[in-house]
């Protein structure tokens, strides 16, 4: 297929290097905002640049018809209206906050643990993300994607950036540290004991792999789609 990667920074150089060995050709790379002329031959959009410009950038590409995958974190209170653009453009959007096999299957675990400890309010959870020191964003997408997961099967309404400001929130906590691709932790802990389940990325290439896997897997479908419709977890 014909793809074009719009940012064209760590995530972009890594899928690249993926698309390649799969077999597909980079038509465009682009590090701005896309222009229709850039899209002419394009199969497949796969972007990830940053959570300022990624609604821009999304609009013009499913204004343009493209189906597209994002893995942009930290522009998700654009999401309606992406979904409706996506919509009345009979356009196909898929967003992932993490594309790596790895998370995916642990958003499952996550979300199984978080049915089976509802029953059991002595246990207090909390999530703990450590990123590189280049992250624009804080708590990571993948971190906002477990605690939804989290408030889905409980009581809790709530989450909350490193303080506590209420004792009904579920805190997650970001820390950035040179070069570390994405570690998640979710804890449950008691006075009696602790419950934690921890997903390490060692690097960029899972969440490449699975962002071709899904721009292959989008090419001629039509509507909104998540990971799970990729790896038919749902
Ligand atoms: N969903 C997932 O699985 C994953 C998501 N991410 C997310 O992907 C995003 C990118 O991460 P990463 O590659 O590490 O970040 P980088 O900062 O390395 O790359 C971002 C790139 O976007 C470019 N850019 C700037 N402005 C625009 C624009 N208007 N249009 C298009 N591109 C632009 C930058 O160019 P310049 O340097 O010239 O400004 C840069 O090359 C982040 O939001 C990150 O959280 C990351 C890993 C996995
Ligand atoms: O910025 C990153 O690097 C990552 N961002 C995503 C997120 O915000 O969850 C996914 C991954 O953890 C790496």
């Amino acid at each position: 297929m014909n793809i074009a990667i719009v940012g064209y920074g760590k995530m972009g150089k890594a899928i690249e290097e993926i698309l390649i060995e799969r077999g597909h050709q980079v038509v465009a790379k682009l590090n701005r905002k896309p222009k229709a002329e850039d899209l002419k031959d394009v199969d497949v959009a796969i972007e990830f640049s940053n959570p300022e410009v990624a609604f821009e950038n999304l609009k013009v590409l499913l204004e343009n018809k493209i189906p597209t995958i994002s893995g942009t974190t930290g522009w998700l209170a654009h999401l309606e209206e992406i979904k409706t653009i996506n919509q009345e453009n009979n356009a196909a959007f898929l967003y992932g906050s993490n594309f790596s096999l790895g998370v995916n299957l642990f958003f499952e675990l996550n979300h199984h643990l978080a049915k089976l400890m509802a029953k059991y309010p002595e246990y207090k959870v909390e999530i703990e993300e450590i990123h590189h020191t280049q992250k624009l964003d804080a708590p990571s997408g993948t971190a906002i994607s477990l605690a939804e997961q989290i408030m889905e099967n409980s009581a809790i309404k709530n989450w909350e950036l490193d303080s506590k400001t209420s004792e009904e929130n579920l805190p997650i906590y970001a820390k950035r540290i040179d070069h570390v691709p994405g570690t998640h932790t979710v804890s449950y802990h008691s006075e009696i004991d602790s419950i934690e389940i921890k997903h390490t990325a060692h690097t960029r290439k899972g969440f490449a792999l699975g962002a071709v896997l899904a721009a292959e897997w989008i090419h001629g479908k039509q509507g909104f789609f998540t990971m799970k419709d990729v790896l038919g977890l749902n």
